[in-house]
């Protein structure tokens, strides 16, 4: 698991199958994510479809999408599916402030509670995840009808979040319609990883093809951001 810590941004690509998880990994992704586009912000593959894209993705980290469950119960039977996938995350909707009864974590494979920027997710948020057992936090978009992550939450409060998940010692991501112009912005708040799939496709189309291009783009852009240890 990466190092919550690490000062190093991590560009995270969303993939519906083998094959666009073969592009991604051969033009930068660091972390390839198993996601069906067509079934919403966070819709979940077939097992076989993860186990295939896991394989493809070679040396680099792999998570897959859970889904979007109503309560722990169902988040985990959603968890428990792709568990056996060789996925190296999992990611589950989770809403701020839910019950954690009948949650029940999968052994060995780290957790990442993906709160959606529609509910108003903030850094107090965190510490009570952290405490259900998740590994790491995300907020991604929930309407993906165009507007991006920071039109629904405002730098500083993506900051605190970013900071909780920190001090907590969470993965953090940032995600929702970003564009390869979030990314000198929001890196700069030291996230584990932004991640995308609409932005690094042709024409803007989440649920188009891959533009290997515009994924090498986010790779570069990415790299030349200075670690949050090295910057003034
Ligand atoms: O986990 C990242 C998401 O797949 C982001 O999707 P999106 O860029 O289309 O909002």
């Amino acid at each position: 698991m990466p190092d919550p810590s690490s000062p190093r941004v991590r560009l995270l690509v969303s993939v519906r199958d083998a094959a666009e998880a073969a592009l991604a990994r051969d033009h930068g992704a660091d972390l390839i994510d198993a996601k069906d586009p067509d079934r919403g912000a966070l819709g979940a593959l077939l097992p076989e479809t993860v186990r295939a894209i896991v394989a493809a993705s070679g040396d680099r980290l792999t998570s897959a999408v859970a889904g979007e469950p109503q309560d722990g119960a169902q988040a985990t039977a959603c968890l428990a599916a792709l568990a056996g996938t060789g996925v190296r995350y999992l990611k589950i909707a989770w809403a701020p402030g839910r019950e954690v009864a009948g949650l029940t974590l999968p052994a060995g494979i780290p957790v990442i509670a993906v709160l959606f920027a529609e509910d108003g997710p903030e850094g107090a948020d965190v510490p009570a995840l952290a405490e259900a057992g998740f590994s790491g936090a995300m907020i991604d978009t929930r309407g993906k009808d165009g507007r991006r992550l920071t039109d629904h939450v405002a730098l500083p409060r993506l900051a605190a979040f970013v900071a909780a998940c920190r001090s907590h010692g969470l993965l953090s991501g940032l995600a929702g319609s970003l564009t390869l112009d979030d990314i000198p912005v929001l890196a700069a708040l030291g996230p584990g990883y932004l991640g995308f799939r609409g932005g690094l496709c042709a024409a803007a189309d989440r649920k188009g093809r891959l533009d290997p291009a515009r994924i090498a783009e986010g790779a570069r852009r990415l790299a030349a951001v200075v670690p949050r240890s090295e910057a003034a």
